[in-house]
């Protein structure tokens, strides 16, 4: 079974047509890079695999749910326990630690209480080799753990997919390296699905599959 699956994805801004009808299965345990040059649209279709917008026309299936079919209050929980997002700028809060950032998609959902949310929390931190800078504040630690503390966040609520659009674009080669790196050892250890949407061709290149968007279509 496909963990995920989009078909004949189309989107269009004003006069300009972005996406001109996508498809694209994405198996459990896969690490898919997506490259092209600026503008071809990459992000657009990132921001709809992971229902933060709207296709014009198209499907997106993600563990056999029909996302687009749901009400936005519900497709806004789906995507708080499915979907893990990682983007170029980390996004973190800058008067949070970098555990309460972590622990944020666990306070938005809700269901966990607030012992189990920091417990996974600090766990994830660990994991990723901060546990001892938790307390932190983002300007206090440098770029490329302020990125591996938006990879805890976005595993927060163990999602079944993480989406992540130019996650190394602001890190120096060695930081870059050192995030690709952990891409494929939560893959190897835990079967985390990824899909990338990258510049960086040694990322592409160590990628399961590394697909190119031109024109409005996705070439393998
Ligand atoms: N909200 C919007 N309104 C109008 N046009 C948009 C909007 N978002 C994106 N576009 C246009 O759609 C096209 C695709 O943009 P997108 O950000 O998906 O490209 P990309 O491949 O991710 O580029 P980059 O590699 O530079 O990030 C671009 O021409 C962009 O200007």
């Amino acid at each position: 079974m496909n963990l995920l699956r989009a078909s004949g994805i189309r989107r269009t801004y004003g006069s300009l047509q972005v996406l001109k009808g996508i498809d694209l299965e994405v198996e459990k345990g896969e690490v898919v890079a997506i490259v092209g040059a600026s503008g071809a649209g990459k992000s657009t279709f990132l921001h709809i695999l992971g229902t933060l917008d709207r296709p014009d026309q198209g499907q997106v299936f993600i563990e056999d749910i029909n996302v687009f079919t749901q009400k936005d209050k519900d497709l806004a929980r789906f995507r708080n326990e499915k979907v893990g997002f990682i983007f170029q700028f980390h996004n973190l809060l800058a008067e949070f630690t970098a555990l309460e950032n972590a622990c944020m998609p666990g306070y938005i959902n809700g269901s966990m209480n607030e012992k189990d949310i920091l417990a996974r929390g600090k766990e994830l931190l660990e994991m990723l080799g901060l546990g001892d800078r938790a307390n932190h504040l983002p300007s206090q630690l440098s770029g490329g753990e302020q990125q591996r503390v938006a990879v805890a966040r976005a595993l927060l609520n163990k999602p079944s997919i993480v989406l992540a659009d130019e996650p190394s674009g602001n890190l120096d080669s060695h930081n870059a390296l050192e995030l690709h790196q952990l891409f494929f050892k939560l893959r190897d250890d835990f079967g985390q699905t990824f899909v990338i949407v990258t510049h960086n061709e040694d990322l592409a290149a160590m990628a399961d599959r590394r697909l190119v968007m031109q024109d409005g279509f996705m070439q393998s």
